[in-house]
């Protein structure tokens, strides 16, 4: 699938499961009273990530999905973050759990994080699969880190470039010669 346009393979499919089962556990222990857990998970680069952290979270959780765009077709965000789809239930007096596939230049989830503690919820925190350390041009408190990766484009587990590549089960270094030479 892709052939030759992944680079290298980053994370393979079993690290992520592992990490998954991990992330899920820990939230687990640290919601031990609470069967009332929103997952807000973020699309549409999360939703590989949300569907499996849901399955492997032992406790009852409600799934909600936001979808906004801020990268379009490019390897770097326009700063601009567009609501393309919003939450259709309030959120106030909920634990709420935002659920994010990446964090970059940290732009859509400080944004996010504004638009959504403004709806007064009982509780908000973050849960990333990855994070680039060194891309992050806002600071934004994330409360579980799956992967802190080097500053590449990666795609895969939900992650695109220009709408392909959400359906690869591992998550790889995009071969930037799909971007600079216009393939
Ligand atoms: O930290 P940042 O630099 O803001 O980047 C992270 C965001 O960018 C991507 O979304 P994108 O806008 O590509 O939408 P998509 O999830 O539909 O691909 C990704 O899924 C995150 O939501
Ligand atoms: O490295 C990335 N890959 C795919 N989508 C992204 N959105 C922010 N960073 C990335
Ligand atoms: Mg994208």
């Amino acid at each position: 699938m892709y052939d030759g346009d992944i680079a290298s393979v980053l994370i393979s499919e079993q690290q992520i499961k592992d990490k998954v089962t991990e992330l899920a556990k820990q939230v687990e222990e640290d919601y031990p009273n609470s069967g009332d857990l929103l997952l807000v998970g973020v699309l549409k680069g999360a939703v590989m990530f949300m569907t499996d952290f849901a399955r492997a979270l032992p406790q009852p959780a409600q799934l909600e999905f936001m979808a906004v765009s801020s990268y379009g077709s490019s390897t770097s965000s326009s700063g601009v973050v567009r609501i393309l789809k919003d939450l259709d239930r309030d959120i106030a007096g909920k634990h709420v759990l935002i659920l994010e596939d990446i964090i970059d230049s940290g732009l859509t989830l400080s944004w996010l994080l504004k638009n959504l503690q403004a709806r007064n919820p009982a509780s908000l925190e973050v849960c990333t699969l990855l994070r680039k350390p060194d891309a992050v041009q806002v600071d934004v408190p994330v409360r579980y880190v799956g992967f802190d990766i080097p500053n590449e484009f990666v795609v895969g587990y939900g992650l695109d470039y220009a709408e392909r590549y959400r359906d690869l089960p591992y998550i790889g270094s995009l071969d930037p010669k799909v971007y600079t030479s216009g393939a």
